[in-house]
């Protein structure tokens, strides 16, 4: 394992019935460093963050976190450190902006929150600590009626409080799939300050989307995945220049086995 490696996965397979949406996949994110995955469509970045967060199962290969072995619930992976964002939003609707926030608080610390009743989640958080924490997490990156129902929210500010309860987590790696799409410009400087943040902790990120530009602008590193599989891995402005990246994103050859 390089040193400062955080996250670790080594020959990661994944299939779909007859898909193979993962295949042979070694990935490594190390501690204060953004790692952006990108390839077009299908090509597996979505099923690598769920495998990774537990969403859903591998079919081959291990994953490790601080050298400690990654498996279990989502919510066992969440207290070991990781937390994530979804491509769809995955808040809980009749909770409020605080209340989500302070549900990334909880995951971290005991089990899984995600489909307890609305009430029974309610009286569970109106007695956590960090509360007030919460609130002022989330006004600072633009949510500052902590009292507004996530449900009401408009896309992009969904996409910004899912941002906001992985902060709260405090997580050692942050999956974030396609956290920009349909934020607005605010949206945007929050949650690229939020993975600041996450990096300036020496903590590790994981970023998909689909602007590769963005991806170069924030990645120390990148993964270009097609088909499954691995196909260049090096500096943003090594990726761009690749060969493998003109022949995934505009056709042509590169040498696939
Ligand atoms: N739940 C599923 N059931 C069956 N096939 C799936 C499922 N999820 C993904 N796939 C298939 O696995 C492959 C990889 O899909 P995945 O969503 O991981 O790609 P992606 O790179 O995230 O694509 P996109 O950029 O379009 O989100 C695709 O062929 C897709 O159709």
């Amino acid at each position: 394992m390089a040193d400062g490696a955080l996250l670790r996965g080594t020959g990661i397979g994944k299939r779909y019935g007859g898909v193979t949406a993962l295949d042979g996949v070694d990935v490594e994110v190390r501690a204060g460093e953004v790692l952006g995955l990108i390839g077009p469509n299908g090509a597996g970045k979505t099923t690598l963050m769920d495998v990774v967060s537990g969403a859903q199962d591998l079919d081959a290969g291990t994953l490790t976190l601080a050298g400690r072995p990654l498996a279990g619930a989502p919510w066992r992976r969440a207290r070991l450190g990781l937390a994530r964002t979804f491509q769809h939003p995955q808040l809980a609707s009749e909770l409020t902006v605080a209340e989500n926030v302070l549900t990334g608080r909880l995951a971290a610390r005991h089990s899984s929150v995600r489909g307890m009743a609305a009430s029974m989640l309610r009286g569970l958080l109106s007695t956590a600590t960090g509360r007030d924490e919460c609130a002022r997490l989330a006004a600072d990156m633009g949510l500052d009626d902590p009292g507004r129902l996530a449900g009401e929210l408009t896309l992009g500010e969904k996409r910004v409080l899912e941002v906001v309860r992985a902060l709260a987590q405090d997580p050692q790696v942050m999956l974030l799939d396609e956290p920009f799409a349909g934020a607005d410009a605010t949206g945007i400087a929050a949650i690229m300050e939020a993975i600041r943040t996450v990096r300036r902790r020496g903590h590790g990120v994981v970023l998909i989307d689909h602007s590769v530009d963005l991806v170069a602008s924030l990645a120390e590193r990148v993964v270009l995945l097609d088909s499954g599989r691995v196909v260049f891995e090096g500096t943003p402005e090594e990726c761009l220049a690749s060969s493998e990246m003109r022949a995934v994103y505009f056709g042509g050859g590169y040498d696939r086995t």
